[in-house]
């Protein structure tokens, strides 16, 4: 498999856009390093510092000052940073979008649509900021009035995964500046880059310089273990795995913080024989291929009515077959690299595992030779229930299709996981398509379309998928306490 080759002036251009990136913002001069790698070459990018636990620390020291000084701000001033914010997040999107992909892998035109999505949460919460916060009620059996309002929690613990670093970083990130409260950041180390330059955005647009603290580290685990057991810390919100979701949540029992947690997800994608094939076709094409299916809303398992299976099949495979897998820098690229090594090898197991359990191989299957994490866009059909694919999360550019005959069935199967993050039903029928979503456990539902991403929607699951929702109004009064105030009033 040959891969594109990349305009050198757009590789200058990517260069400059990662040496103009601040890589201590804490400035404490940390010596140690470790390495950020490009995913499409393996070549170094960055040297980040690998702050110590003491630095984590520091950082908390001045994001609990500058939060406490920051709640006492009006929300119309919080309001208008965080519209600047947003205008230079827009102004400043070519440097933002070459980061991302050079840092994460993805196509370039993808890594604009992500800087769209991230900057827009950090505009729905320059809005939100001046929603009313409280209310007003009687207490039923006279004597007072009851008035309740919302205050920022305090200091919050923001830590992101890889998969769309500036999204998940300004979906907590505009919402705990916009109610008042300081932070301290934690990208991943796989891609600390596009963070810090969205910190450095968010200073530039007026918000004070000791407010968001990122932290660098390879020490996920010492420095949340450091900054769990402070008591500073009011606020956890986390995107990642379960299994450092659930770590995280008995952290959080020591000081009983407020938690909220988008873990991960196993996603079905259901297709009725009354579907619109096109409709179903294209919606199961976004909702695997979207981020190279490296995202928790993928769609893993695309459960298909036995009457429109073979359409369906011979369709989106033909979809699939058109991805051009290259570096996301390249021309005309559709499909990236994946995050790391581990993925590759990860998913030339699972499709092994998956034929050697009886699936069909229709498409890809395999890795790319040479530098560079990358595996075609593959297809399986008539996976069994018994191979390791069938049950886990792929997290990868492999579409895992099994049939079903009907509609109990289909529920019941898409329902047999420990997840229930996203979903997505296919169906003409009005009233099946909104049955079928009422019956599924999950906390979206993609109604004939692969696409359930918006600022305006509560993003989040249930079960092991996580708690608490991001994104939209809800998303806001994850950073809020509720307070009330009993107001003695004179008998009438
Ligand atoms: N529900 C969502 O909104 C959502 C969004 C994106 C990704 N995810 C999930 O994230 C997973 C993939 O992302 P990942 O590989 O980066 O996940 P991960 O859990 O390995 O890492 C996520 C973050 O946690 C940090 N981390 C790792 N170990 C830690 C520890 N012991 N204590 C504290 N922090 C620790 C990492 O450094 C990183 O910053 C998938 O399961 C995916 O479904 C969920
Ligand atoms: O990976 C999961 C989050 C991506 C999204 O917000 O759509």
């Amino acid at each position: 498999m040959t891969l594109r080759t990349i305009d050198p002036s757009l590789l200058e251009r990517s260069d400059a856009a990662l040496a103009s990136v601040v890589l201590d913002r804490l400035g404490l001069d940390t010596t140690d390093t470790f390495p950020v790698n490009d995913p499409a070459t393996e070549q170094l990018i960055a040297s980040p510092p690998n702050h110590s636990i003491a630095d984590a620390l520091t950082a908390l020291d001045r994001a609990d000052r500058a939060g406490k000084a920051w709640a006492r701000t009006t929300a119309r001033h919080r309001s208008d940073v965080l519209h600047r914010a947003y205008g230079l997040l827009i102004e400043q999107k070519d440097r933002l979008a070459l980061v991302i992909t050079r840092e994460m892998g993805k196509p370039l035109a993808e890594a604009y649509g992500e800087v769209q999505y991230a900057a827009d949460y950090v505009r729905w919460y320059a809005e939100e900021a001046l929603r009313p916060s409280g209310n007003y009620r009687e207490n039923p059996v006279g004597g007072s009035t009851i008035l309740t309002t919302r205050a920022p929690i305090g200091t919050t613990l923001l830590i992101t995964p890889w998969n769309f670093p500036m999204a998940m970083a300004t979906r907590k990130i505009a919402p705990a500046i916009a109610v008042g409260c300081g932070a301290v950041v934690k990208p991943a180390a796989l891609t600390p880059l596009t963070t810090l330059v969205v910190a450095e955005i968010f200073v530039e647009a007026g918000v004070p310089e000791e407010l968001i603290q990122v932290v660098t580290t390879k020490d996920a685990s010492g420095f949340s273990r450091a900054l769990m057991s402070d008591e500073r810390i009011r606020k956890v919100s986390f995107t990642g795995s379960t299994g450092v979701g659930s770590v995280l949540l008995a952290q959080a029992a020591e000081h009983v913080v407020k938690s909220s947690m988008e873990l991960g997800g196993n996603a079905p994608l259901l297709v009725f024989d009354d579907a619109d094939l096109e409709r179903a076709v294209e919606g199961a094409v976004i909702a695997k291929l979207r981020n190279g299916g490296q995202s928790c809303v993928a769609a893993n398992r695309i459960l298909v009515q036995s009457g429109i299976a073979d359409a369906f099949v011979e369709g989106f495979t033909e979809r699939m077959r058109a991805a051009v897998l290259g570096n996301g820098l390249a021309e005309g690229v559709t499909l990236g690299p994946v995050i790391d090594d581990r993925a590759v090898n990860c998913f030339t197991r699972l499709v092994e595992d998956a034929v050697a359990h009886g699936a069909e191989l229709r498409l890809g299957g395999s890795a790319a030779d040479g530098a560079g994490h990358f595996f075609e866009a593959t297809v399986l059909d008539r996976v069994p229930e018994s191979s390791e694919i069938a049950q886990t999360e792929i997290f990868g550019p492999i579409a895992s299709i099994a049939r079903f005959d009907d509609e109990a069935e289909a529920i019941e199967r898409a329902n047999s996981t420990p997840f229930g993050l996203a979903s997505y039903v296919f169906s003409e029928n009005v009233d099946r398509a909104f049955d079928v979503a009422d019956q599924l456990d999950a906390g979206m539902v993609g109604i004939n379309q692969g696409l359930v991403s918006n600022v305006a929607a509560p993003f989040g699951g249930t079960k092991a998928s996580g708690l608490g929702r991001e994104g939209s109004g809800e998303g806001l009064e994850e950073y809020q306490e509720i307070r009330f105030y009993n107001l003695a009033r004179r008998a009438r």
